[in-house]
């Protein structure tokens, strides 16, 4: 059966298959869902009025915004100089006017009477001169603090997005929804606050522009036959113009999903190709000529839908319209010409004076409505903007699912050497999305200092436990217990503090190994000598050692090298061949971007920071939890690791998950047996084994298995 999906934001859930409030297009190969307002339905223009509303809601953030960057390092000065810079520059095109309006007078005047005044033709000229070198130097000025503001604000929001971005808990992060709105809040390559700075200094610019060209017009039609009429005529044009390609601004709730299936392939071969991670697959399983044409044909089935979203829904939204209006909006251009020649005819004695002035009325007119033009653009663009920052401020606010409790954890820091104690009470849960059960109607208690074993098929709920346990996610029903208090009600950060763990599928960070190390320990400097004694207890000490820059080594550099775009092998103009390595030896460049370490190495430097905070004397973690900690070590790696976690542990309370039955299992004091979401059996090796369950069966296979 297909599941159903459903949308939920701040504005509500809404269903795609509830045809009354949604309405669906197909744009490519996505379905768009937008939800409807019954009530905008019977209101003219109501669209445009929550659109409106929608930018009004939005100013507050600018205000913000711009009260942030004033804040920033000699931000205001820059910001100051290239508002200045922008108010000036957009008032010489109305003065250039001005001075073609004085030089066309002399012209005129030098045709009727045949002389011409030197002295004013000297003063314009330089005028016009001065203009176009004012023109230049301010635009010096203003590329320069351009790039300062530039700099300085994109570091200022790289900050914001990025406690926005580290703040998220697990079921938030996962969530597709905020996933996106991050993503728009980044906004790819460019900054959003700098262009909206941008935006806000231009539509400043452009009133200026347009006051004064307003101005000059004015002056230029002043005793002039139907200026006024030739005025407002060139107006139509623009106007028209600004209608049919409106800014497409995107508001209320939507959704959009691809249910095309060659596309997802499309899109699934172009990641298995270019990702590194599936390129031993690919070439030992012979896999190129086959996914060369599995790619071929996708790309037939998909045609011309294919595409990203936003792209596509621009696309659709502005495709050119051929309709009435469309093909009157560019003859109208010609309207303030043909008018002027008509009334010309109308009345000829006026024509001497104003063909000198035809000119000059024609230039300013089109400056003008060019002007008029880009302004209506740029308040398009506006709705753009204020949505964008209200965005960017809103992401550090977007609430976290799991909600920090507030009683302070432990009271007395000397209580966890001797363990924490552990409770589930009829524990149920499903991960978010999922309607299957992953834990259903769980209970078994840990007392403190005990070394617990849960184990159990795959799939069988164990390692969701131990992510219950430091809630990475809430129980859907049911309580969990620390050392008698209800787990929610403990702040997060202390809790987190008092238990260490290692989860089955974990990462390395982009960092170097002596960081992936220590951020073991977030809450101390790092420090040399502790994080080689945690990577000694987690076997990894003598392979580090080893390593070209030993602890200092990047695990997968986060900065990529760059090379020249000539081909390797070939020859250049001149015959000296291709070779990159000269070059990359001069600059003690490495070839690989990734350190090769074995699975197991990597499982011991996750080991390494799990005990990062275990081998400190005043360590303040009284639960150790292991998921699988040996799955990727050899036989005797495995044993010397059981060992000096037995040594660490003291009084410690330690949970394990493990497929494995046997080298834990025997010291365990608990064992949880686990079978498709339920705890099936509970007890030690012995008891358990007499009672000759799920736990007996699977330990005799096991044992069988190792002796035949
Ligand atoms: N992030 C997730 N979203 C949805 N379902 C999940 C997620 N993680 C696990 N599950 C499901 O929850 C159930 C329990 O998974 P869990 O990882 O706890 O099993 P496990 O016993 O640790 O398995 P293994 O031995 O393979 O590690 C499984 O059915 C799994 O498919």
């Amino acid at each position: 059966m297909r599941r159903r999906r459903q949308w939920t934001s701040s504005k509500g859930t809404f269903n795609p298959d509830d045809e009354q409030r949604v309405k669906h297009t197909k744009i490519g190969v996505w379905d768009l869902y937008e939800e409807i307002t019954p009530e905008l339905k019977n209101v003219p223009g109501g669209a445009k009025l929550e659109q409106l509303n929608e930018m009004k809601q939005s100013i507050p953030y600018i205000w913000r915004m711009l009260q942030d960057l004033s804040g920033l390092k000699s931000c205001w000065l820059a910001l100051a100089l290239y508002v200045a810079c922008t108010v000036v520059l957009s008032l010489l095109p109305a003065v250039a006017l001005w001075y073609s309006g004085q030089m066309l007078r002399i012209v005129e005047s030098a045709v009727e009477t045949r002389t011409v005044d030197t002295t004013v033709l000297t003063r314009v000229a330089v005028g016009r001169m001065t203009v176009a070198v004012v023109k230049r130097l301010l635009n010096h000025v203003k590329s320069r603090t351009m790039t300062l503001l530039d700099q300085r604000i994109k570091a200022h929001y790289s900050g914001h997005i990025f406690e926005a971005y580290a703040r998220l808990d697990l079921p938030t992060f996962e969530d597709p929804i905020v996933r996106r709105q991050l993503e728009a809040a980044e906004g790819g390559r460019s900054s959003v606050a700098w262009d909206t700075v941008q935006m806000l200094a231009n539509t400043f610019s452009h009133v200026i522009q347009l006051v004064s060209q307003v101005s000059v017009l004015l002056s230029v039609l002043r005793g002039q036959r139907d200026g006024t009429l030739i005025a407002l005529l060139s107006f139509i044009s623009p106007v028209f113009q600004w209608m049919r390609f409106q800014q497409f601004v995107s508001h209320g709730v939507w959704a959009a999903t691809c249910r095309n299936n060659s596309y997802m392939r499309l899109q699934g071969l172009k990641r298995m190709v270019t990702s590194p991670i599936h390129r031993k697959e690919i070439v030992a399983g012979n896999l190129f000529q086959r996914l060369l044409n599995e790619f071929y044909v996708a790309q037939e089935a998909v045609g011309d839908d294919g595409g990203d979203f936003h792209e596509l829904r621009r696309k659709y939204y502005l495709r050119d319209r051929l309709t009435s209006l469309s093909l009157l909006s560019d003859p109208l251009k010609e309207i303030p010409q043909i008018v002027f020649a008509l009334r010309a005819v109308q009345y000829p004695a006026s024509i001497p004076i104003t063909l000198a002035s035809l000119n000059l009325i024609q230039s300013t007119v089109s400056s003008f409505s060019h002007s008029l033009l880009q302004f209506f653009d740029q308040f398009g663009s506006v709705a753009v903007h204020l949505d964008s920052i209200r965005k960017l401020y809103e992401i550090k606010n977007i609430r976290l699912k799991v909600q920090d409790g507030r009683e302070t954890y432990p009271e007395n820091e000397q209580d966890l050497r001797s363990g924490i104690s552990v409770e589930f009470r009829r524990v149920s849960f499903k991960y978010p999305g999922s309607d299957a059960y992953a834990l259903n109607d769980v209970s078994f208690k840990i007392e403190r200092g005990q070394l617990c074993v849960i184990v159990g098929v795959n799939g069988s709920g164990k390692s969701t436990i131990l992510k219950l346990l430091i809630r990475l996610y809430d129980p859907t029903e049911g309580k969990i217990l620390i050392d008698g208090r209800d787990i929610k009600a403990l702040k997060l950060k202390d809790l987190r503090h008092a238990v260490a763990v290692l989860f089955q599928d974990y990462s390395h960070f982009p960092l170097s190994i002596k960081e992936n190390i220590g951020l073991g320990d977030p809450y101390a400097p790092y420090d040399d000598e502790r994080i080689e004694r945690a990577a000694e207890a987690g076997g990894a000490y003598d392979f580090v050692k080893k390593l070209p820059d030993g602890f200092d080594e990047y695990l997968d550099r986060p900065v990529s090298d760059y090379y020249s775009s000539l081909p390797e092998g070939t020859t250049s103009l001149f015959g000296r061949s291709v070779d990159h390595s000269r070059v990359r030896r001069m600059g003690n460049m490495s070839v690989a971007e990734s350190s090769q370490l074995s699975g197991g190495q990597m499982q011991r430097l996750a080991v390494s920071r799990t005990f990062m905070r275990s081998v400190a004397d005043d360590s303040g973690v009284g639960l150790l939890l292991f998921d699988e900690p040996s799955a990727s070590l050899d036989p005797q790696a495995e044993y010397d690791l059981f060992e000096r976690l037995r040594a660490l542990r003291g009084n410690k309370t330690m949970i394990f998950s493990s497929h494995r039955f046997g080298s834990l299992t025997r010291y365990a004091d608990v064992i949880l047996y686990m079978r498709d979401s339920v705890m099936d059996e509970i007890g030690t090796h012995e008891s358990l084994l007499k009672k000759g369950g799920g736990y007996a069966n699977v330990y005799n296979l096991q044992a069988r298995a190792f002796l035949s």
